[in-house]
């Protein structure tokens, strides 16, 4: 950054831009000396709108976040976490300087007449890409099917509106972000919709070198947050997942400053769930999430995962 600009070089779509917009606020009101300004890019994920596996994984929606940043064109990246990888190391020369407060992790539904899964008449289509959402549907609506549904969520929403099928699921962080929750007709709980690690979590990336950078926004960062994302990218890590992993998993920290970790890992057809759940104790945040790791793999997640293509 030059003393008083921070330049921040964002996805273009509706959600990323109001991710933006909220790292603007909340820096105008912590560093009311510092000017924003947004560099936009679009990803080859936004450009395709094939199987996301076919792209190389989920680096689909952060390469060309993570080239401008590194090239020097812009000072900040902001990431959905639950988009950056986790099965291989940040981009060389970057860090995450802060996790802003967290969103709702849970998933809704979206359905034109507002109606929820248990109302949905059997052969419902479901509009989803995501297998972390198809094979725990399929353990709770056997009845309902998933038809593929890729894009952001703004024209997800559009082709619901034009009838390529009865219904989404979408992050009520997300639908938050784009001023949508009117459209939401039942949000499900953690545990039959367990969310994909990260979820409803901003993470701030910056240049290593960048200390002028990282100073200014480190003060948005969120300790608690810090810890659960320590947790839940290090769980990922150890399991090696990739974009198409059925992998679900949620840290939370407690007010009186406990940790815990709950992941499962299914089959697509959820046949199979295996499930763990461990508080932090003595642990650190990363050690809490290679022990709940070990816990799976002990459970045969490595099977379960490598069967998936990617
Ligand atoms: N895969 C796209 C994506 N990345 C992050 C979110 C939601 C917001 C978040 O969890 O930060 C979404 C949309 C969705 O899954 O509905």
């Amino acid at each position: 950054m030059s003393a008083d600009l921070i330049r921040i070089v964002s996805r273009s779509s509706p959600m990323a831009l109001a991710q933006v917009e909220r790292v603007r606020a909340e820096l105008a009101a912590l560093r009311p000396g510092i000017r924003t300004e947004v560099v936009p890019v679009t990803t080859s994920g936004d450009r395709w709108m094939g199987d996301l596996s076919k792209l190389g994984g989920k680096g689909a929606f952060t390469k060309e976040v993570d080239a401008a940043l590194l090239a020097g064109e812009a000072d900040l990246a902001v990431h959905c976490i639950k988009d950056v990888p986790a099965d291989r190391p940040l981009p060389a020369g970057t860090v995450f300087a802060a996790y802003l407060k967290r969103d709702d992790i849970r998933d809704a539904v979206i359905h034109p007449e507002g109606l929820t899964l248990d109302e949905m008449p059997a052969g419902s289509r479901i509009g989803t890409s995501s297998v972390r959402r198809i094979a725990q549907l399929a353990i709770t609506h056997p009845e309902l099917e998933c038809v593929p549904m890729r894009g952001n969520a703004n024209r997800r929403l559009e082709k619901l509106d034009a009838g390529e099928c009865e219904a989404l699921m979408l992050a009520v962080s997300g639908l938050e972000r784009i001023g949508r929750t009117d459209r939401i007709s039942e949000i499900l709980p953690v545990d039959t919709m367990c969310p994909p690690i990260g979820a409803g979590v901003l993470g701030l990336q910056c240049r290593e070198d960048d200390t002028e950078t990282i100073d200014a926004v480190a003060g948005l960062g969120d300790a608690d947050v810090w810890k659960e994302i320590s947790a839940e990218r290090m769980l990922l890590h150890v399991l090696q997942g990739h974009c198409n992993s059925p992998i679900a998993g949620y840290a939370r920290a407690e007010r009186d400053g406990r940790l815990s970790l709950r992941a499962r890992v299914f089959s697509p057809d959820g046949k199979t769930v295996l499930d763990a759940h461990e508080w932090a104790g003595p642990l650190d945040p990363a050690t809490l999430g290679t022990s709940v790791a070990v816990a799976l793999l002990r459970q045969g997640a490595r099977e379960v995962i490598d069967t998936i293509p990617h």
